[in-house]
């Protein structure tokens, strides 16, 4: 095969990023990218190399983590997908040569520092340095590698700066001894050197192989459940529908997570603290909900019909006095972030909402905003099915609205139940608050739909229309 010709890295990384899975500015044409650090964590065939790129977009500049693998003659596989050639070699995204992942285990288990690269490993952990790591296949926004059946490490792709909410809420709950977490065993960082908090790049945890994901298990139950026949009335009123008869009931582990989820909050309440908001405070979080409706409602024409009713949820909110307890959250917490273990429900990725701020998202709020993400989330588990009229089980839009309810509700119920005995908040104690959450969240997800997957945008939005909609 001929050489290909040198090109700068950055020159070469303009074309590439764009189509990485994990680049988040694809919506926009990379203007500049410049190497902000780059270390050598390698030396000779294959070498690995950790950059820091700053990407330009615009006005905007993001932060981006790459390991860059370079080799003289790279197989195909590497080839295939890889940078391009760069003076010394061919460099490629070493994530995928498992020659080099066990570059980050070796560091960690050291506790190494590689120029303004610092290597931890977490009290009490061990680490076998004689494993390789493959990334985890899946929709990530990150880049997991999974070594053999122990480690899961993530590799943070759009950096933040600071410290990453995911690593410090994991290491909390880890050093509380919480069950619902997967234990940190290591993570890696950059010191920019200025003193600022150093920038979180990766986190390793035990990686539980056994599990399973809490929206694959819900899906299964709901197929179960439009795939059971119901009686004719049944199905036309919806009156005596009962989500239960299904085979694949998820009540009682919605139960189970509805505890899981209360237990983790008392100990985000115990390690990070609990402040008391009153009505000032509840009116300014009614406001901001009001301007998020108002934005997406402006952009995402869908949303216009509801958005009286949504405003009118905020109005109640805004009414309320208070004092109400505020403390550490999830954020971003759904099906897809808890996953089943053999010894119970763990919770994943507390980095908060991908669209927010920082500080948005490590800024204290009220315990039932998660449980009114998870609540949405049963909602489009019910819906999603029926939401791709291709592939929808049998029966009208009026049947398939009546059965989702039917699921949704059985759910609701039990992980709100769960959840109250296991001593958090009674969701039915604070009717209003949880409603404007919950709409709040179903705005976001429109938006997110609308920008991300619009072939899932009817997913909320039939949520939020009665079974008579069209
Ligand atoms: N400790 C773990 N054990 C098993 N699987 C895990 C573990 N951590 C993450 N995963 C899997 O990797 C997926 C992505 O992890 P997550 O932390 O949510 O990454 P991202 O922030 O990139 O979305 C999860 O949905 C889960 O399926
Ligand atoms: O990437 P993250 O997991 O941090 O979260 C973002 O993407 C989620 C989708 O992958 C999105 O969740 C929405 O879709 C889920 C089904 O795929 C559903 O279970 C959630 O309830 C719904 O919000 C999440 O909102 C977004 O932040």
């Amino acid at each position: 095969m001929r050489p290909l010709p040198e090109r700068s890295l950055e020159d070469l990384l303009l074309a590439w990023l764009p189509r990485q899975r994990w680049f988040a500015g694809k919506d926009r044409p990379v203007d500049e990218v410049a190497v902000a650090s780059g270390t050598v964590l390698r030396d000779g065939d294959p070498g690995l190399r950790h950059l820091v790129l700053d990407v330009r977009q615009g006005a905007a500049v993001d932060r981006y983590q790459l390991l860059a693998g370079i080799r003289r003659d790279p197989p195909e596989r590497l080839r295939q997908g890889g940078i391009g050639a760069v003076p010394g070699g061919f460099a490629y995204d070493a994530a995928h040569d498992p020659e080099l992942t066990g570059t980050l285990l070796a560091a960690m288990a050291a506790g190494a520092v590689h120029g303004p690269l610092r290597f931890h490993r977490a009290e009490g952990a061990s680490i076998d340095t004689g494993l390789t790591g493959k990334p985890a296949t899946g929709e990530q926004s990150n880049t997991s590698l999974v070594y053999g059946q122990d480690y899961i490490c993530k590799l943070f792709r759009r950096l933040a700066p600071g410290v990453s909410p995911d690593l410090e809420v994991n290491l909390a709950l880890t050093g509380r001894g919480s069950p619902h977490v997967p234990p940190v065993l290591g993570w890696f960082e950059l010191d920019r050197g200025d003193g600022s908090p150093p920038d979180t790049l990766g986190l390793m945890s035990r990686f539980l192989h056994t599990a399973t994901d809490g929206w694959r298990l819900a899906v299964t139950s709901v197929r179960d459940w439009f795939a059971q026949p119901v009686a004719p009335r049944s199905a036309r009123t919806g009156a005596g529908l009962d989500a239960g008869g299904a085979g694949g009931d998820f009540a009682g582990e919605a139960e189970r997570l509805g505890a899981a989820t209360a237990e983790v909050h008392r100990d985000l309440a115990a390690a990070f603290g609990v402040t008391e908001v009153g009505g000032a405070e509840l009116r300014a979080l009614a406001a901001g909900m009001h301007g998020q409706l108002a934005e997406v409602a402006a952009s995402v024409p869908e949303l216009k019909p509801h958005e009286a009713a949504i405003g009118t949820a905020f109005d109640a909110l805004a009414r309320l006095d208070g004092p109400l307890p505020f403390q550490r959250v999830h954020g971003d917490y759904h099906l897809g972030q808890v996953l089943r273990s053999e010894s119970g429900w763990v919770l994943l990725d507390f980095e908060g909402e991908p669209a927010r701020t920082p500080e948005e998202r490590a800024a204290p709020g009220h315990a039932l905003r998660d449980v009114a993400g998870m609540l949405r989330s049963f909602e489009y588990a019910a819906r999603f099915l029926h939401a791709d009229e291709q592939h929808a089980p049998p029966g009208t839009a009026r049947e398939l609205e009546l059965r989702a309810r039917a699921w949704a509700g059985r759910n609701r119920r039990a992980f709100c139940r769960g959840y109250a005995a296991a001593g958090g908040a009674d969701p039915d104690a604070h009717a209003a608050l949880l409603r404007a959450l919950e709409l709040d969240k179903a705005v976001y997800e429109i938006r997110y739909e609308a920008a991300n997957r619009p072939s899932w945008l009817p997913v909320p939005l039939r949520s939020l229309a009665g079974p008579d909609a069209g």
